[in-house]
């Protein structure tokens, strides 16, 4: 008995020795955590910490709502601690255009803001920091892809492709929306998913994505005579591309935010990371096998032969001088780009073009449902440039002569951005608004509200596509962000205003559009990028047609 409560006893004073250790280790930690924070030099407004997982607001998804809120408080700069446990990262967010004169310097060699992420372990595991654009961190080999990628994106060639192609699939799609009658409901968030897909894929890799087709396919209203138009197992292989595309960028994202212990020790996580490597090996062959495909059609074709103006053709053959706007500057631009290159720079841009594009054309028609002036405009443009004839041949220059439609792009993506948040690293100590920064800092530029900034628009929470029509100049530098800016910013501006402007000529010069709710708000969940839910339209024949 005597033995037993000794034993108790002993056990009882080893926990309660063992939680007064742990409460002493803890204790220690947070004055320290604390002691650090409050005696950090170069100290911005924001607001205080938790120990080990940061500020709690960083954890909410949208993350430019929290920091608009964080904004009221706090003014247009200020900063966060997020990422949580043993990887706390210190934010610098900015609210105002005159603050991001050094964050979007648009010199490629002579800048101290070439990253976009800080160095990063998951993304390193993907590969990621070393190739391709988005979140290459060696600024030679993004310089030399993001030269070689945006020469092929702005070529005349492919842009004049792109027309031609945006122009056969709203034939296609017109199709599919007889066959389901136009009296019916559609979800233009989903079609318009499927068209960039079909559009983006054939563009970068001259394979068709069957993605409209599919879509149809699955309002199980598909006929006999469709299916013996397409090959069952192309168009099921075609989707599987298409998803693991997809769940490419999931996985870098999944790398990039899951620190390596957190992804070895939690099973559910070892579980998604395997999962997440085979999409990427199986992607990474099925692209090889594209490029090597490609590599024998251009190493077959006669002297004389025109070669397709797809960007897998025209990364593949950048030292063979194809297009006449494809000059050659210096010996490294036309350096042949390596396969594991092509193939990284493949995946963005099909990544980058597809929700990007087909989120804000959702967006436009909103906007244009509820103004019905704005339309008014438009169509009267659209029919000065076209004519009446709703067959007239859509033509790259006839699109560039679309002011007020571009007007309307930018003024919607004014006060609905698709991409809601930009992000920037120092490379070198540096100083912002009297702040001082070591390097490596991550900074994060809020769209929306440098987008909405009094000081930079005249009544800014209205709807107004007529402040950008031939006032440019009087837009304060930096205050329109939709594409970013800087030495960074989006690489197919001019593929998507191109597309946005051809999509809006098609569907209203022959149809119009009405909302099914027209008092709710637009329907869309908001990370990085603000993803357009659901958009249910009624698409009907115009009277004239
Ligand atoms: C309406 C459609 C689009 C929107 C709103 C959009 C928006 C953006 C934004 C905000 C960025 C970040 C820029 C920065 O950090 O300053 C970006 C980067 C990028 N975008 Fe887009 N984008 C669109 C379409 C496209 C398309 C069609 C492509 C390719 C075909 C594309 C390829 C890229 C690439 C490669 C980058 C990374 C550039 C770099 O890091 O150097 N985007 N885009």
């Amino acid at each position: 008995m005597k033995i037993h409560s000794t034993i108790e006893e002993f056990i009882l004073n080893d926990v309660s020795n063992f939680l007064s250790f742990l409460f002493l280790i803890i204790l220690t930690y947070v004055v320290q955590f604390y002691f650090r924070y409050f005696t950090r030099k170069d100290k911005i407004p924001g607001p205080i910490p938790f120990p080990l997982i940061g500020n709690i607001e960083t954890y909410r998804p949208n993350s430019s709502q929290w920091a608009n809120e964080l904004r009221k408080s706090y003014g247009d700069i200020f900063e966060v601690y997020s990422g949580g446990l043993l990887s706390l990262t210190r934010q610098i967010w900015i609210s105002n255009a005159n603050l991001t004169n050094k964050l979007l310097n648009p010199s490629l060699t002579q800048n101290n803001f070439p990253y976009r992420t800080t160095e990063n372990e998951g993304l390193d595991r993907m590969d990621m920091t070393n190739k391709g654009i988005v979140f290459n961190r060696n600024v030679k080999t993004w310089l030399y892809n993001r030269k070689i990628v945006s020469r092929a994106l702005m070529s005349p060639k492919f842009l004049k492709k792109a027309v031609k192609n945006t122009e056969e699939l709203f034939c296609e799609m017109e199709k599919y929306w007889e066959k389901i009658g136009y009296q019916n409901k559609l979800n233009l968030a989903s079609w318009m998913m499927r068209f960039m897909t079909d559009s983006v894929f054939i563009l970068i890799t001259h394979t068709k994505s069957y993605a409209l087709f599919n879509y149809f396919n699955t309002l199980n209203i598909l006929n006999d005579d469709d299916e013996k138009e397409c090959k069952i197992d192309i168009i099921k292989e075609s989707e599987k591309f298409v998803n693991y595309i997809r769940l490419h960028f999931v996985a870098c994202l999944f790398f990039k935010d899951t620190p390596k212990f957190l992804r070895k020790i939690l099973p559910a996580n070892r579980k998604k990371s395997k999962e997440l490597l085979e999409v990427v090996a199986w992607l990474n062959n099925k692209v090889l096998e594209l490029i090597r495909e490609r590599k024998r059609v251009i190493e077959n074709a006669k002297s004389d032969e025109e070669l397709s103006a797809d960007m897998l053709t025209l990364l593949l053959t950048i030292n063979k001088n194809l297009d006449p706007n494809f000059s050659q500057t210096t010996e490294e631009d036309v350096m042949p780009m390596s396969e594991v290159d092509v193939r990284e720079n493949v995946y963005e841009i099909i990544g980058g073009g597809i929700d990007t594009t087909s989120n804000t054309f959702c967006y436009v028609i909103y906007y244009l449902t509820h103004y019905p002036e704005v339309k008014r405009k438009m169509l009267q443009e659209i029919e000065h440039v076209f004519g009446k004839d709703m067959n007239h041949e859509l033509t790259y220059e006839s699109i560039n002569r679309l002011n007020y439609c571009e007007a309307i792009i930018k003024e919607v993506s004014r006060l609905m951005p698709t991409v809601s948040v930009l992000f920037r690293v120092s490379a070198n100590p540096d100083e912002i608004a009297g702040y001082k920064f070591s390097a490596n800092t991550q900074f994060m530029i809020n769209v929306p509200a440098v987008q909405m900034h009094p000081s930079h628009w005249q009544q800014p929470e209205i709807f107004d596509p007529d402040r950008f029509m031939g006032k440019e100049q009087s837009v304060t530098k930096n205050a329109l962000l939709y594409f970013g800016g800087g030495a960074r910013i989006c690489l197919g501006k001019q593929l998507a205003i191109l597309q946005l402007k051809a999509l809006m000529v098609l569907l209203y010069r022959k149809y119009d559009v009405e909302l099914v709710d027209m008092v709710g708000d637009i329907k869309y969940s908001s990370t990085t990028v603000n993803h357009c839910e659901e958009l249910m339209v009624k698409v009907k024949l115009n009277n004239s047609v």
